[in-house]
């Protein structure tokens, strides 16, 4: 290869890779300006964006438009099915924080053959970039877990199943049925199955759009990538398990009276869960809070409004009494998994949650 030739294709990478960043650069900072109300990240985005135009009039851009040649281009009509099936925000996000720090890197590396100035300028944007848009990333896939759970009304508590093939079918033909939130809680479990399960169960579950939460275990719901955690009076407190999780993922907490409600909501809880509201076959209490204590939540946190969900011995016959209670969430397990029909199940009790 010619030396010249080989300045050209320095030159076309670099225009090439240019481009990608600025547009992924300014497909973050439009989220950052137009979808979270934070002027000091908006002024982080501009800087950004400022700080490369700056490195890149460090090149000759008479040379970089010589070598653009977008027609002769081969990489142009090659696309793949994931360009196609972003479905929310945050994988809008996700997406182009992935194309800045790859075209930064590729500016980085061609850079150095033409000016090491100009590569050390786009290093240092490289790693402010990726310190900001993390934060801006973790932002929008928080806002989309919460924006599910406030859709959420259908909850279920699944096991680890029999096998991994079992366990994903659930979630699959569950969730085309109307459940939107799944718990891992399998009290039989090993802590290497329960990782198991909920690493597969939280991918399973995105693509489905449903939410996955593990059972008590703070630490395998953030090492196994699910959606958050459900802790109960004998587990971590809520703040403490946020602290295991991080502020992008969900904390869910149980209370069996008002006392325990206020104290979760002032804990940091995203949700709870009321209960037990009837006899249940899953677990047994001494007492149950009943439909009484439905009445008093829905009343006593009209100000602190956070989703409540039913739980304990909820099903078709005696979901009235729920809903007349102001409760329009409800978490179950046996009437799901011990139907003989449980997607049917599933959605006669949607139907009577919506109608
Ligand atoms: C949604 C939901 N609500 C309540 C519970 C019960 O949690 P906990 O009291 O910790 O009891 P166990 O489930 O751990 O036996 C729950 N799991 N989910
Ligand atoms: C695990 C659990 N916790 C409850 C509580 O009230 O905190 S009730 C319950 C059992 C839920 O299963 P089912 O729908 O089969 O009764
Ligand atoms: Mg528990």
């Amino acid at each position: 290869m010619h030396v010249n030739d080989s300045r050209q294709i320095s030159y076309r990478i670099l225009d090439a890779s240019a481009n990608r960043a600025a547009e992924g650069i300014r497909t973050i900072e439009e989220f950052v300006r137009f979808g979270l109300d934070d002027s000091q990240a908006a002024a982080v985005a501009k800087e950004l964006r400022h700080e490369l135009a700056a490195a890149l009039s460090r090149l000759n851009r008479a040379e970089l438009l010589a070598a653009r040649d977008t027609d002769g281009d081969v990489g142009t009509t090659l696309q793949t099915a994931a360009e196609y099936s972003r479905t929310e925000i945050a994988d809008v996000i996700t997406a182009a924080a992935e194309r800045v720090q790859q075209s930064l890197r590729v500016l980085e590396e061609y850079g150095k053959t033409i000016d090491v100035e100009f590569a050390r300028q786009i290093e240092s944007l490289r790693y402010r970039a990726y310190t900001h848009h993390r934060q801006i990333e973790l932002h929008a896939i928080a806002s989309s877990r919460s924006r599910r759970l406030a859709d959420a009304v259908l909850y279920l508590l699944i096991d680890c199943g029999r096998s991994e093939a079992e366990f994903v079918e659930t979630i699959r033909s569950l969730s085309d049925a109307g459940v939107d939130v799944f718990q891992l809680r399998d009290k039989q479990a090993s802590d290497r199955q329960l990782y198991e399960r909920a690493k597969c169960g939280a991918v399973i579950a995105k693509g489905c759009d449903a939410l996955f939460i593990v059972n008590d275990r703070a630490d395998i719901a953030s090492s196994a990538g699910a959606d958050g955690v459900h802790v109960g009076q004998d587990e971590l407190p809520a703040g403490m398990a946020r602290r295991v999780v991080g502020s992008e993922r969900l904390v869910g907490v149980s209370t069996h009276d008002i006392d325990q409600v206020h104290q979760a909501i002032a804990g940091g809880a995203d949700y709870i869960g009321c209960g037990p509201t009837f006899p249940s076959t899953t677990k047994s209490f001494d007492a149950h809070a009943g439909t009484a204590f439905l009445k008093q939540v829905h009343e006593e946190t009209r100000q602190t409004p956070r989703p409540a969900f039913a739980i304990g011995g909820i099903n078709q016959q005696n979901l009235d009494q729920v809903t007349a209670c102001g409760f329009h969430r409800i978490a179950v397990t046996a009437a799901i998994n011990d139907a003989e029909d449980p997607a049917a199940a599933a959605r006669a009790l949607r139907r009577q949650l919506l109608g």
